[in-house]
């Protein structure tokens, strides 16, 4: 929010921005959903969305329906986020300091795609089969169709392309 708001300050971009914490308001036992009616709507009339990093121990004995990363699964649904890049990129001063050899990482420069609103997260049906308990199996079916194969795939494209062109 820091950075946005100094990006605000000095260039012609002016931000207006609304906070909304699931944290910060949440007693620590919460019983209802993370992502509430107002604050999806806000989202969706929003030109961009921040979210920062969310979930903890001490969270983890949450009923998963009210756990926090439904908010981020939901969000992620609802506004169509599909693409997630997350780039990996070495610092050289920061060779030494990791656990692979130097000389492996050094100039890592790379880009993870990853597709965030098709695939196992959202895969239906899924549950618990009913069979005696030794034989039981959980059951979450992975299926992306084409269309949503293309679409990251494009993303991951037009990504390697920029910057290739440099
Ligand atoms: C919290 C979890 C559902 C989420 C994910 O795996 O999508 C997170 O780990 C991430 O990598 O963005």
């Amino acid at each position: 929010m820091a950075v946005l708001l100094q990006a605000g300050a000095t260039s012609s971009i002016s931000p207006s921005m609304s906070r909304r914490g699931w944290w910060a308001e949440r007693p620590s036992t919460p019983t209802e959903t993370p992502l509430t009616d107002e604050v999806l709507a806000l989202a969706k009339s929003s030109d961009a969305v921040v979210l920062g990093a969310m979930g903890g121990p001490k969270w983890d004995g949450l009923d998963y329906s009210i756990r926090p990363e439904r908010a981020l699964l939901a969000l992620r649904q609802e506004l169509g986020l599909f693409a997630n890049l997350r780039p990996v990129k070495l610092f050289a001063p920061l060779a030494q300091a990791s656990t692979l050899k130097p000389e492996v990482v050094a100039g890592t420069d790379l880009l993870v795609v990853r597709e965030l609103t098709g695939g196992i997260y959202f895969g239906q049906p899924k549950g618990v089969t009913t069979e005696p308990d030794w034989y039981r199996a959980g059951l979450q079916p992975w299926s992306t169709p084409r269309p949503e194969i293309e679409r990251i795939a494009r993303v991951a494209f037009d990504a390697a392309a920029g910057a290739a062109a440099g």
